[in-house]
């Protein structure tokens, strides 16, 4: 296998001084996809939030690129190429399909005269987006949101996509169609780190899943070594310690 983009290792992070993160560890490959599954409060979220910068280091470290991201502005993350879409679909709602894909080239450094180009390429990703682009973004279904989201976020090619709960508030059916569109986004060699409480509907689309729970590591392994889901759902609800 390639060498991790990027590599998490023995991560205790949390909001100021305050430690909600222990020990985590947690790897990323380019053109593959890592699920960090858990239950509610498990430290996914603060995890994803250390890796792009807005959560402090108190132990561990993370590698990105070939280098450590210690003491390295949020800004500088993104344009190294780390990429995060936030839980909850920030759209702006009155805009255009179109205008919210160039605000969010524009606030990601991408330059004036290739925000068009790059709009154009996440058409090619996401033909409704190219349908639908003169129409505001409060009035697309909550996937085309999500979708308007993860285009806002690749504007900027980013070699890192961070995502933190696209299922979130999507019916079943909807939630099915943006996994496929995320497990397609690998092809190009994109990295995705995937935080999901839909645990099968992330393991269908990933090639690693990392288990937390209390902010530590409860499992850690390639998708195609999970046998039994309903072990695996236990784990994620902390009610087992292991898969095996
Ligand atoms: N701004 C904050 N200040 C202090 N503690 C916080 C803050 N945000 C979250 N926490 C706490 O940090 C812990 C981990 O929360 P986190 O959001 O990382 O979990 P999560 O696994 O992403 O859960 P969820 O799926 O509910 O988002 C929880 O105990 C939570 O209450």
């Amino acid at each position: 296998m390639t060498a991790p983009l990027l590599s998490v290792d023995g991560l205790a992070t949390g909001y100021g001084d305050l430690r909600v993160v222990w020990n985590v560890s947690f790897q990323v490959w380019p053109g593959r996809i890592t699920a960090l599954l858990g239950r509610n409060g498990s430290g996914k979220t603060t995890s994803l939030r250390a890796v792009a910068g807005l959560n402090p280091v108190h132990a561990g470290s993370i590698d990105y690129d070939g280098r450590r991201l210690d003491g390295v502005a949020a800004h500088k993350r993104v344009r190294a190429g780390i990429s995060y879409v936030q839980e909850g679909k920030r759209v702006f709602r009155n805009q255009t399909v179109e205008e919210n894909l160039l605000l969010g080239g524009y606030s990601l450094g991408v330059r004036r005269s290739t925000l068009e180009a790059e709009c154009a390429r996440i058409y090619e990703l996401f033909p409704i987006l190219q349908e639908k682009r003169k129409h505001p973004a409060g009035s697309l279904s909550g996937g085309q949101q999500q979708m308007v989201a993860i285009g806002q976020a690749l504007m900027a090619k980013p070699k890192l996509l961070m995502l933190d709960e696209p299922s979130g508030g999507l019916a079943p059916a909807i939630v099915a169609e943006v996994m496929s569109r995320i497990a397609a986004l690998k092809e190009s060699g994109l990295a995705i780190l995937l935080v999901e409480q839909a645990v099968e509907a992330a393991v269908d689309v990933a090639d690693h899943v990392t288990v937390l729970d209390v902010g530590k590591v409860t499992l850690n392994l390639p998708v195609d070594q999970i046998d039994d889901m309903e072990r695996l759902k236990d784990v994620c609800m902390g009610r087992r310690t292991d898969a095996a």
